[in-house]
């Protein structure tokens, strides 16, 4: 028997990851294969993405917060579908500094976040690398059939809005990268929006029954806008100068000299995890209801026009944004 601090393959499956594994569809990770029943009358919905450490976490982030981040924005594009999750295929590429501790974390992680989201582990696979860490997940959730929101069902006359606040996960990453002079309480909790983002599962039923086209932010505000307009073939129009801010970015904005430029930097730095959709003027006030209801901030930050791709106002005027979003060279 290997000693209780051998970070191997074998023990990392049995040992960490087998308690986290669903009780009868994972096969106690010991099979080559998960095994899943359908659910009638329901699409399953799938989707993966991958963190890789030194682009989309930083080396010395806590494991237990990366692995919440891997599941969280995994989770947040499921949301944006309106589909609900139940479970997950995880990769995990460790590198030299993922020692036992180090995995033990991670998976203290993936547990807290399967319990505050109701899902469970179905298998995956577990390699070491020469390089940095990454990890990746596939997340799957159900949505009623054919009921799934696309990025491409905006029409024009409907109005753009966004759950939450934007800006704060590129201002957590700037924070925690010490760019940033703030009070201490602001900086922890633009920080913490970076490291552990809330996407917006609660809203998911509000998405299927009321969007025309939604997608999660993760590139960015604008970028992500321009996303549903390019696959709906119509214009989106962004108002700036609504973006909503949460009071640690106000904090922040209110230092900027130049506020235009302040707002640019805001929708087009990504990591917000929020819902961007599109719905006809006659679904606001039932927007707006759901949203409270869920104490959840809901603003209307544009409008779906017959033109082509995004165009962005402030204070009514036409712009053209340095950058629109994240994108990998
Ligand atoms: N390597 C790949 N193989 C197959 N499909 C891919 C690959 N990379 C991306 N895609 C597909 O491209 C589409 C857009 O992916 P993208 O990753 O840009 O969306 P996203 O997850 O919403 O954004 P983000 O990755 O910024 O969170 C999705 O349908 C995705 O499945
Ligand atoms: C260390 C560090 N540097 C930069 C960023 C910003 N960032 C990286 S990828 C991405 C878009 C979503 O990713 P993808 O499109 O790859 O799924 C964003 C906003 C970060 N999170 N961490
Ligand atoms: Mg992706
Ligand atoms: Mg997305
Ligand atoms: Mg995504």
């Amino acid at each position: 028997m290997p000693a209780i601090d051998v970070a191997g393959e074998f023990e990392t499956i049995q040992r960490l990851l087998k308690p986290l594994a669903h009780p009868e569809w994972a096969r106690g990770l010991a099979d080559d294969v998960a095994v899943l029943p359908s659910r009638p009358g329901h699409d399953l919905v799938l989707t993966k993405d991958a963190i890789v450490e030194g682009v989309h976490f930083l080396p010395d982030d806590p494991l237990d917060t990366v692995a919440q981040k891997l599941l969280r924005v995994n989770l947040s594009d499921l949301a944006a579908k309106g589909a609900e999750p139940f479970g997950y295929l995880l990769a995990c590429h460790w590198s030299e500094r993922c020692g036992w501790p180090e995995r033990e974390a991670f998976v203290s992680g993936l547990r807290r976040d399967q319990a505050i989201f109701d899902i469970s582990l179905l298998g995956g696979d577990t390699v070491k690398t020469p390089g940095p860490a990454s990890f990746s997940a596939t997340m799957m959730g159900w949505a009623p059939s054919g009921a799934a929101v696309s990025r491409a069902g905006a029409r024009p006359g409907d109005l753009l809005f966004v759950t939450g606040t934007i800006g704060d996960g590129w201002l957590g990453l700037q924070a925690a990268q010490a760019t940033l002079t703030l009070e201490p309480e602001r900086r922890d909790a633009l920080e913490a929006a970076y490291r552990t983002p809330m996407p917006r599962v609660e809203f998911a039923p509000v998405v299927l029954g009321l969007a025309t086209a939604s997608a999660d932010v993760s590139d960015g505000l604008l970028a992500d806008a321009g996303h549903i307009a390019e696959a709906s073939g119509v214009g989106i129009e962004i108002d700036l100068e609504v973006l909503p801010m949460s009071a640690a970015a106000q904090a922040w904005f209110d230092g900027r000299v130049d506020p235009q430029a302040a707002l640019e930097l805001l929708a087009s730095g990504g990591d917000d995890y929020e819902i961007l959709l599109t719905a006809p003027a006659g679904a606001e006030n039932a927007l707006r209801r759901e949203a409270e209801r869920r104490h959840l901030r809901l603003t209307r930050v544009g409008r779906v026009t017959a033109g082509q791709g995004l165009s962005v106002r402030y204070h009514g005027q036409e712009i053209t944004p340095t950058r629109t979003g994240w994108t990998h060279d």
